[in-house]
């Protein structure tokens, strides 16, 4: 994962919980690394030790840690340089879920070691879409709810998410059922 999402990870705790909270967290995760630099590769594995390490320190559970990450992601990489990017990728949040395998597509022109999911929306109706959410990644799943609710505060849009299909039950993989209606 590029160290951008990292610093993103960063940047949420220390905004919310203060600097010494991030030291614990980072401590108990056992991730050394004095600054994230964003335009470099990090194993995974620091991520996923980073979110349940925050879950313990925070008394949250993981998925609600990483819901929040998810929602936190859209407003951060707006105001880290990704704006107009994301501007580009549509004014609606259908629209923008549907260009978003376009919008990575284009970040992995200029930074190749990016391994983004793929995301394709089906049973496109006026207030309504499938999300389906595919990933060379495990447990990121509860990010994907915090992300589409971000859009939803992204374009002043009520979402309600519910997962309809589940890789942890066996499906190949992870649907959701996308509800918006912009106010
Ligand atoms: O892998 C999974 O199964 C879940 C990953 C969910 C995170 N994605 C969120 C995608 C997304 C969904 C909804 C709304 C907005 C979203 O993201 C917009 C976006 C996507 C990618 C970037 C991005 C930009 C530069 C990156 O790397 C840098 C950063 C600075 C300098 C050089 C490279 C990495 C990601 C920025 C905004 C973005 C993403 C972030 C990092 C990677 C990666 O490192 O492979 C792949 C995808």
């Amino acid at each position: 994962m590029y160290g951008l999402v990292n610093k993103a990870i960063q940047d949420m705790v220390c905004s919310r919980f203060g600097e010494e909270i991030w030291k614990d967290i980072k401590q108990k995760a056992e991730v050394n690394v004095d600054v994230f630099l964003s335009m470099e590769g990090y194993p995974d594995n620091i991520t996923h030790r980073l979110v349940k390490a925050a879950s313990v320190v925070l008394g949250l559970s993981s998925t609600e840690i990483m819901q929040a990450f998810g929602e936190f992601w859209v407003q951060y990489t707006a105001q880290e340089g990704y704006g107009e990017m994301m501007d580009m990728s549509g004014d609606t949040l259908p629209e923008f879920l549907e260009n978003l395998d376009n919008l990575h597509a284009r970040v992995g022109v200029s930074f190749p070691k990016l391994k983004p999911p793929s995301f394709e929306c089906t049973d496109m109706e006026d207030n309504s879409l499938n999300l389906h959410y595919r990933s060379s990644r495990e447990g990121l799943t509860p990010m994907i709810l915090g992300l589409v609710k971000g859009l939803g505060t992204r374009f002043d849009t009520e979402v309600h998410v519910t997962q309809t299909q589940s890789r942890d039950e066996g499906a190949e993989h992870d649907e959701f059922l996308v509800l918006y209606k912009p106010n």
